[in-house]
């Protein structure tokens, strides 16, 4: 199947703007292999310790030699999609013992609601909690316990930070097991609108809490297609979870099904021998890529324009936002699910979900198809629909969208291009989710309304100011600033002021969530107004122009008076609520184009201070892969190449070269 040329080429300037950190990412990768896991070679003080409370499973482990799966779970009851999550390790053990292996819970990380956060101090903690969850990841994961590794994780943070961290594990095999949407409730478009209301002051706070409680009503993600869900099909897309796991809901037969079967493979794939599936060899570029093509070919959640490059860099991958631009050029939008429609995720699983969607886009040529995943069938075994036969979990071709008004196909896409767009020019870059937004507003030139807390947005909006055609500009809401929160809570009411008629839209370093949709919105603008970018010059009553279309965001201000100007003043940092104890955390991200992480840049601080060492032993790996005719782990192609990445023909021999010799 070819590949389309857009994806094609984006693929191939990925490989090559990566081509030194991914070559030394993939060596350090090779040393953790040769050292091996610690476990067979700990002194015996050390592993009784490991072992001490492993119950039934400790006469196994005592005698080694079998697989011991390490959980990272981010298990917690106050966020609903995590619940279920409670039960997973002891039914993990059961599995696993089936297979003769091993189960230990390596650790749990945190996990933020930024449902329960939203508008609140503790969203300056979000984005900030992804570094922490992945450092949390390597501590578990540390103990070098484990042949493989189990992440239980969902929503907006814990995914990205999920895979950060055992990134860094990379030579181990990893597979993310998944636990469900919550079943439909009151339509997301339903609750939007009772929102509406109750932002105009025309529903009292029984009315809307009636309505939110209607909503979010049992365990499971929530059921719009945010951050959540997003991530969800991004790492099926990435082939690191099991084909159409990710949208059953829980304590469902096929969900316990699935689970079993995760828990079998990944004992499988943990196991040396031909079969072994490092999670280095697996997230290459062109998984990403393929991610980025799910994220696009879905209108996802604008978050993952941060979480997908941090994703990337965590693995060596460098991958920008002009890439994401030019993939959306080429992607068609094949979903409608709310906020980009009015159908939620169980609508978007019953039409055929993800199988039928993997189907219609590999069949554009949409996916690479030549990536290895955790399934033993390689990627064509995503294009297949799981169902339970008695007690049998059995995969067939997935079937075409049996709801067009929520799925397509790419001969009639909802749209010719994919959700989301580079917005630049004289104020940075920033990213525009194109995909809920009105052809009509798709540009907006207003006058700007300049404020650095979102509370100001609102009080200004209360006291009848925003009544007009404006572009709200919040600023001193990046990485560096406040930890760049979500600023979701703005949505009800710039949509009210966009449904009285107005010209509305808003600019800002800050973020919004997945969730949010129909108002134009230049969000994640960088460099951010504390890191010196032009937002900070912007002053009230400018005129300020958004395209979508042209792709532009500018300041339509004299350039003698735009250049004279002075940046504003950053407020004060947060204190309360902990803030205070991430400022280290704050004061060294780099741009949210690059993930907005201060733990990613540090990383690579470290990565090129070994850069001599860690050269030397890829080019020796390669040269000894081409003297005895096999691949390392680095999936290093043979002589002739300068560096780890080669064609795509190259590439997949390599992989089988590995895993035949591993
Ligand atoms: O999924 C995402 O993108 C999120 O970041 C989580 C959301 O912020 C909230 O869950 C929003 O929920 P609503 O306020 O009901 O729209």
């Amino acid at each position: 199947m070819t590949v389309h040329p857009v994806v094609a080429s984006v693929t191939e300037r990925i490989i090559e703007r990566s081509a030194v950190s991914r070559r030394r990412y993939l060596a350090l990768m090779e040393r953790n292999r040769q050292k091996g896991i610690s476990r067979p070679r700990l002194a015996c003080g050390n592993l009784a310790h490991a072992l001490a409370a492993s119950g039934e499973d400790k006469a196994r482990l005592m005698r080694g030699g079998g697989v011991n799966l390490g959980v990272v779970t981010s298990y917690n009851d106050m966020l609903s999609a995590h619940q279920p999550y409670a039960r997973y390790p002891d039914q993990m053990r059961l599995f696993a013992r089936e297979m003769g292996a091993t189960v230990q819970v390596a650790g749990g990380v945190p996990a933020m609601c930024d449902g329960v956060t939203q508008g609140q101090e503790g969203m300056e903690l979000s984005l900030l909690s992804r570094d922490n969850i992945a450092m949390g990841t390597a501590i578990g994961l540390s103990h070098g316990m484990f042949e493989g590794v189990a992440l239980l994780g969902i929503c907006d943070k814990i995914v990205p930070g999920l895979l950060m961290g055992a990134l860094r594990f990379g030579h181990l095999p990893a597979l993310l097991i998944p636990a469900g949407p919550m079943t439909s409730g009151l339509p997301n478009k339903e609750k939007q609108r009772v929102r509406q209301l109750y932002a105009e002051g025309k529903v009292d706070s029984s009315a809307l809490m009636e309505a939110e409680a209607a909503s979010y009503h049992s365990a499971g993600t929530c059921t719009f297609y945010g951050t959540a869900n997003t991530n969800q099909m991004m790492v099926e897309m990435m082939g690191l979870m099991l084909p159409d796991s990710a949208f059953w809901n829980p304590s469902t037969r096929i969900r316990q099904a699935l689970n079993r079967k995760a828990v079998h493979r990944l004992v499988e794939i943990s196991q040396p021998g031909s079969d072994h599936r490092p999670l280095a060899q697996m997230v290459d570029e062109k998984a990403i890529v393929n991610a980025a093509v799910g994220l696009l070919a879905t209108g996802g959640s604008t978050n993952h324009a941060i979480h997908l490059p941090a994703i990337a860099r965590a693995a060596g991958i460098c991958i920008d936002w002009s890439d994401l631009d030019a993939l959306s050029g080429a992607v068609p939008l094949l979903t409608r699910a709310y906020p980009n429609g009015s159908a939620d995720v169980n609508a978007m699983q019953e039409a055929g979900g993800l199988p039928t969607l993997i189907a219609a886009l590999s069949e554009g040529g949409m996916l690479h198809q030549d990536i290895l995943t955790v399934s033993k069938g390689g990627y064509a075994d995503y294009a297949c629909r799981a169902r339970l036969e008695g007690e049998a979990l059995l995969y067939s071709a997935a079937r075409a969208s049996s709801d067009r008004s929520v799925l397509r196909d790419t001969r009639e896409p909802f749209r010719q291009d994919g959700g989301m767009r580079l917005v630049q020019g004289s104020l940075g870059r920033g990213i525009y989710k194109t995909s809920a937004v009105d052809d009509d507003r798709q540009t907006i030139e207003a006058p700007a309304a300049v404020f650095h807390r979102q509370e100001d947005v609102i009080a200004a909006f209360k006291a009848g100011k925003l009544n007009r055609d404006v572009i709200v500009v919040v600023r001193f809401q990046g990485p560096d600033a406040n930890g760049m929160p979500e600023l979701h809570r703005l949505t009800p009411t710039l949509a009210v002021l966009q449904d009285k008629g107005y010209r509305v839209a808003l600019l800002t370093d800050g973020r919004m969530s997945g969730a949010s949709g129909k108002v134009p919105a230049a969000i994640h603008i960088c460099p951010e107004a504390q890191s010196g970018g032009p937002i900070a010059l912007i002053e009230d009553g400018d005129m300020l122009r958004i395209c979508a279309r042209r792709g532009q965001i500018e300041a339509l201000v004299e350039p003698a008076i735009w250049q004279a100007r002075q940046p504003a003043l950053p407020p004060l940092p947060g204190l309360g609520t902990g803030r205070e104890l991430f400022t280290l955390m704050r004061s060294r991200s780099d741009t949210a184009e690059k993930g907005g992480s201060a733990m990613l840049a540090a990383l690579e601080d470290t990565m090129d201070l070994h850069a001599t060492e860690l050269d030397k032993e890829f080019f020796d790996a390669r040269h000894d892969s081409a003297r005895l005719g096999h691949d390392a782990l680095s999936g290093h192609s043979g002589a002739g190449h300068t560096g780890p990445v080669a064609g795509p023909a190259d590439r997949a021999g390599a992989r089988r070269g590995r895993v035949d010799h591993a």
